[in-house]
């Protein structure tokens, strides 16, 4: 069944009993009829990409405990094995898929088939068991057998539901059987560093024991390249920002000509006016007549298929579930907060009632409201810090290292963290200022609900969003997710102009700042701080006359 429809059958798929006036987070409804269990458990199946629950025992199943750890346990049925047309069109049925191109080809159903099917690598088929990967989510059951027969591709497929493996197995498999120390032959464009570093670590696991010279394009290695102390052909595969790239082949110390297929991961945010003359620049570089181009987002909008189109060559375009939609293993809710300060308060009463569960992502929409809020929170005794652009290099990787360990419980960000990065784990995301975009909204909130996770939304907002909130009203609808909604939000579901769209992402609110400090007091420790500025190039000033 067409998980869309199924998630957008209107009042009998409102999960949540939330009340949006309060700041209580929504807690799930207990069903009370048989037909109402049937709809969910076959919702349950549609959504469960990473096969964790027994949905035949969900009656008689007691409650997961939340903290529960997935275990992505070997399946306890038989390898599926994908032979006919109506087996595929059964499996894409089963887990929302739309596959449409010219020549489509069967999808897997379990890496075993890949070794029959396209002789998988022994090595390659270890290294995946033994992290864990024993069964393919539907991205990898779709994406993975059209690029191995070499199709180029367009993907869209829920928040952490597995794209990273999707495109990099079938690049390991095809690249490892071929002539290796040649030249970069398989490129990842990214559009952050961290997420560059992220794609290299799985792709790490991948490449165990394989000869294949694998690289992130980072500071060191680019510095190497750039003093000629290291050869780009000593790369078969290459992970990387665009922008990094194009200034070491300006320097012409990177060669692309070699690479036979490029991946572009958050393909919508590298098309965006800020990335896109550098990821045209990327692909001119790419100049093997034979090269694949993949392109892979949770949120793939019609323009960007339409740019996909004109450099593609009939490609396969795979959609798992609805295109933009937010992964529905996360509850989401939306808090009204009356104004600026009422959204510290907002977050204290949820401190305050224990809603708040680590590990926490909050984002704001600045970096001067990132630092803002993080001096506020520090008050609060909480484990905090905040990533933003002006942090070094080394500071963000620090900070990322500690929170991916639990050393840090709370992480403030701006949406330089948005997209991408996987966090296992994290409990609840918290939109402090409202996303600019339905697909901002959909790529923050998807840093929890990951790989087979539950996780919770929260969005604070105020009257000064009532343009803004609209598209994320409609992806919460989108997800049945209605009933974290005041009640006017669900009555005023008029669509944006295009207009209205471009005024909020060109100019984000204006908003009054982060304190709980009242303003005159703000304003007297401004003068001072003047003063005390003023006096010290007073005494300098006189210090150099008087020499
Ligand atoms: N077949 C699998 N079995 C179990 N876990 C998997 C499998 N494939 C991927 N995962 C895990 O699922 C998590 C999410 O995967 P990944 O980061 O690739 O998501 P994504 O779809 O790229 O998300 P986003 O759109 O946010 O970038 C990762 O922790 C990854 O290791």
């Amino acid at each position: 069944m067409d998980i869309f429809r199924i998630l957008s059958r209107g009042a009998s798929l409102k999960k949540t009993k939330g009340v949006s006036a309060d700041f209580s987070l929504a807690k799930p409804a207990v069903e009370s009829t048989a037909k109402k269990d049937d709809l969910d458990t076959e919702i349950e199946k549609e959504v469960d990409f990473f096969h964790q629950k027994d949905h035949k025992k969900r009656e008689s199943a007691k409650p997961e405990p939340e903290d529960e750890e997935p275990t992505f346990e070997p399946s306890v049925e038989p390898t599926r094995k994908v032979l006919t047309t109506e087996e595929a069109l059964q499996l894409r049925k089963s887990y929302g898929a739309k596959v449409s191109g010219d020549d489509l080809h069967l999808p897997i159903g379990s890496f075993e088939d890949l070794v029959t099917r396209f002789k998988l690598n022994k090595q390659l088929l270890d290294n995946l068991i033994s992290n864990g990967f024993t069964e393919p989510t539907p991205i990898q059951c779709e994406a993975i057998p059209a690029c191995l027969a070499d199709r180029d591709l367009i993907c869209c497929a829920p928040t952490g539901s597995g794209k990273t493996l999707a495109f990099l197995i079938p690049m390991v498999q095809q690249l490892g059987k071929g002539r290796k120390n040649h030249g970069v032959r398989g490129l990842v464009i990214s559009p952050t560093k961290e997420l560059a570093a992220q794609i290299f670590n799985e792709l790490t696991k991948l490449c165990k024991g394989s000869s294949l010279q694998i690289g992130v394009l980072n500071k060191s290695i680019a510095g190497k390249l750039r003093n000629r102390v290291l050869a780009s052909s000593k790369f078969d595969i290459l992970v990387s920002t665009p922008l990094r790239l194009i200034d070491l082949i300006g320097e012409e110390v990177m060669d692309l000509s070699k690479v036979e297929q490029v991946v572009f991961d958050e393909v919508d945010k590298l098309f965006e006016s800020k990335f896109v003359e550098q990821t045209d620049r990327v692909l001119t570089a790419c100049s093997n007549p034979r090269l694949r181009r993949s392109i892979f987002s949770a949120t793939v909008t019609s323009s960007v298929e339409e740019l996909a189109n004109s450099i593609m060559n009939s490609p396969i375009r795979i959609i798992i579930g609805h295109k933009e939609a937010a992964n529905s293993n996360i509850e989401q809710k939306l808090v009204f907060c009356g104004n600026e300060h009422g959204k510290l308060l907002a977050l204290r009463e949820m401190l305050r009632k224990g809603e708040f569960k680590p590990p926490v992502i909050i984002f704001l929409q600045s970096i001067t409201r990132a630092k803002a809020l993080f001096h506020e929170l520090l008050y609060d005794r909480l484990n905090v810090d905040v990533i933003h652009a002006e942090r070094t290099q080394l500071q963000r990787e620090t900070i990322i290292d500690r929170f991916r360990k639990g050393e840090l419980w709370c992480l403030i960000c701006t949406d330089v963290l948005a997209r991408g990065i996987d966090f296992k784990g994290i409990n609840l995301v918290i939109n402090y200022d409202v996303p600019t975009s339905a697909q901002a909204y959909v790529h923050r909130i998807g840093r929890t609900g990951r790989g087979g996770r539950s996780g919770k939304a929260v969005t604070f907002y105020t009257k000064e969003d009532t343009l803004a909130i609209k598209p994320i009203v409609n992806v919460m609808k989108q997800s049945g997710w209605e009933d974290g909604m005041a009640g006017w939000l669900k009555n005023d579901l008029s669509k944006l102009t295009k207009r209205e769209k471009k005024q909020i992402k060109q100019k984000a609110v204006d908003r009054k700042p982060i304190s709980t400090v009242p303003a005159v007091v703000r304003k007297k420790r401004k003068q001072r701080k003047e003063m005390i500025e003023a006096s010290k190039k007073r005494k300098l000033l006189e210090q150099s006359s008087s020499n």
